[in-house]
């Protein structure tokens, strides 16, 4: 895919760049390993005053970032602008943090026959991030703000469609007085990831994106033995029990499977009413999708904006059509709006079977799939045959309900009675295809440092007093 802005709402080509040359390239991861050098020596409360200023930036910024997301991969201007707002969120959780997760931790030094022991959590070098479009601000912040706070330096190498929001991150950086060369992006290809990801000055990767992509890079990374943190595709459940206030489940459905344009890893995907309330929730969740608000997603009262490539929605449509050939049934939706832009109308099937394909796969766009079950119990078994394991949801008030569904579900999140939202509070990632390793709190900053065992004896002095002492008595 070229390097390009191609605004999704109307399909024009905005701006194109040649990407970097292998020189360029080379010379960019010089300059980081550089920076690295001196970085790596700043401390932890330096770093976090210029996490701060990087917040106070972004909320300086926060118009001009928003309309470039909206304009570069679609989603509307409301979640773009709180998109820029939890990046401000996310750099300030670390400055305040930071410091204190960086602490030297002390271990039982008695046990261990040492005068002092403890573990320090030390940063490893140039980190590689390789990003998606999809948020295109606040995946790259949940990468940087930890990595920056742990003292390593950065190279973004971010979606082909991205690349203007993708400059303004370095130049964020830049302008919150960062070092130089400690965060820098990389217009270049996927093909030029395993060149920076093979080279012996780049120590990791964390890599957001499909679970291909994933593969792809946890291959290369185990041949040269480098750590990586793989954050991969997401089909989540959401489970619906009698006891549950449907009209809020159907709310909040509704947004879990439409946010970002029905383009997140986290949305919900899959969707399980319990029998006895099945034919109320369907009504109920057909009826909000349909009067979603779909359309120019600069427009301030639209809550559906268009898909943010061609091809993201001919793959949608395949699902659908698949899945309507192979019996499935549409209860709202199916169909692409007409004119121009990559738009696509939310849409619910019911009657979806393994055989289709969507059914253990990921459909990136505002389809949702749902499925009557007759207990908890068979809802989390066909939860789980899924590849997947990112997150999950659950709506009910039975507490023995809750402690089955948190105990049983094979996901890296699980939710009660809300949607599965990422905080800097909480931990973020999944099992199974959904990949590993952890995103934020202090077990996101935590993946790419090394945690060094110190071990300290008796000085020499005191060991030959001892032992003067001992030979006297
Ligand atoms: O595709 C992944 C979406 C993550 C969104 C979030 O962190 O809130």
């Amino acid at each position: 895919m070229a390097i390009a802005t191609i605004n999704p709402a109307t399909g024009e080509t905005l701006k194109t760049y040649e990407p970097l040359t292998d020189d360029a390239v080379d010379e960019r991861i010089g300059r980081a390993v550089e920076a690295f050098r001196a970085y790596r020596l700043t401390s932890p409360q330096e770093r976090a005053g210029w996490l701060r200023a990087a917040a106070d930036v972004l909320d300086g910024d926060t118009d001009a970032v928003a309309e470039l997301m909206v304009t570069e991969m679609g989603k509307t201007l409301a979640a773009a602008k709180a998109e820029v707002g939890k990046c401000a969120k996310g750099l300030r959780y670390y400055a305040e943090h930071g410091p204190a997760m960086l602490e030297p931790r002390p271990a039982d030094a008695g046990a261990v026959g040492a005068e002092d022991a403890y573990v320090v959590h030390q940063p490893i070098g140039v980190v590689l991030a390789v990003m998606p479009w999809n948020f295109p601000l606040w995946q790259a912040m949940r990468f940087a703000a930890p990595a920056l706070m742990a003292g390593n330096v950065g190279l973004l190498k971010h979606a082909s469609n991205v690349p203007q929001t993708a400059l303004y991150i370095e130049e964020l950086f830049r302008k919150a007085g960062f070092p130089a060369d400690v965060f820098q992006t990389l217009l270049v290809g996927s093909k030029t990831v395993e060149r920076v990801l093979r080279d012996d000055r780049v120590a990791a990767a964390t890599l957001t994106g499909s679970a291909p992509a994933g593969q792809s890079v946890a291959s290369i990374a185990g041949d040269v033995l480098k750590k990586t943190v793989l954050e991969l595709g997401g089909s989540d459940p959401f489970i619906v029990m009698p006891s549950a206030d449907l009209d809020r489940a159907a709310e909040v459905a509704v947004t879990a499977r439409c946010q970002n344009n029905g383009q997140s890893c986290i949305a919900a995907k899959r969707f399980f009413a319990h029998r006895d309330v099945a034919e109320e929730f369907t009504r109920l969740f057909a009826e909000k999708l349909s009067a979603l608000v779909v359309g120019d997603p600069m427009a301030e009262d639209t809550q559906v904006g268009p898909l943010a490539t061609e091809s993201g929605r001919e793959d949608v449509e395949k699902y659908v059509a698949d899945a309507i050939a192979k019996g499935a049934t549409v209860v709202t939706g199916g169909e692409r709006v007409d004119g121009p832009g990559w738009f696509y109308r939310p849409t619910l099937l019911t009657g979806v079977t393994p055989e289709m394909d969507l059914y253990d796969e990921e459909v990136f766009g505002p389809v949702a799939a749902l499925w009557t079950v007759d207990s908890l119990e068979e809802a989390i078994e066909i939860a789980n045959s899924h590849p997947y394991g990112l997150g999950s949801n659950l709506w009910s008030e039975d507490e023995q309900e809750r402690a089955t569904f948190i105990r049983d579900v094979q996901a890296g999140m699980a939710f009660v009675n809300g949607m599965v939202t990422s905080y800097p509070e909480l931990p973020f990632g999944g099992v199974k295809q959904s990949g590993y390793g952890r995103e934020l709190t202090e077990l996101g900053m935590y993946e790419f440092t090394n945690a060094k065992t110190v071990w300290i004896g008796p000085r020499s002095s005191q060991q030959a007093e001892g032992t003067t002492a001992s030979a006297s008595e």
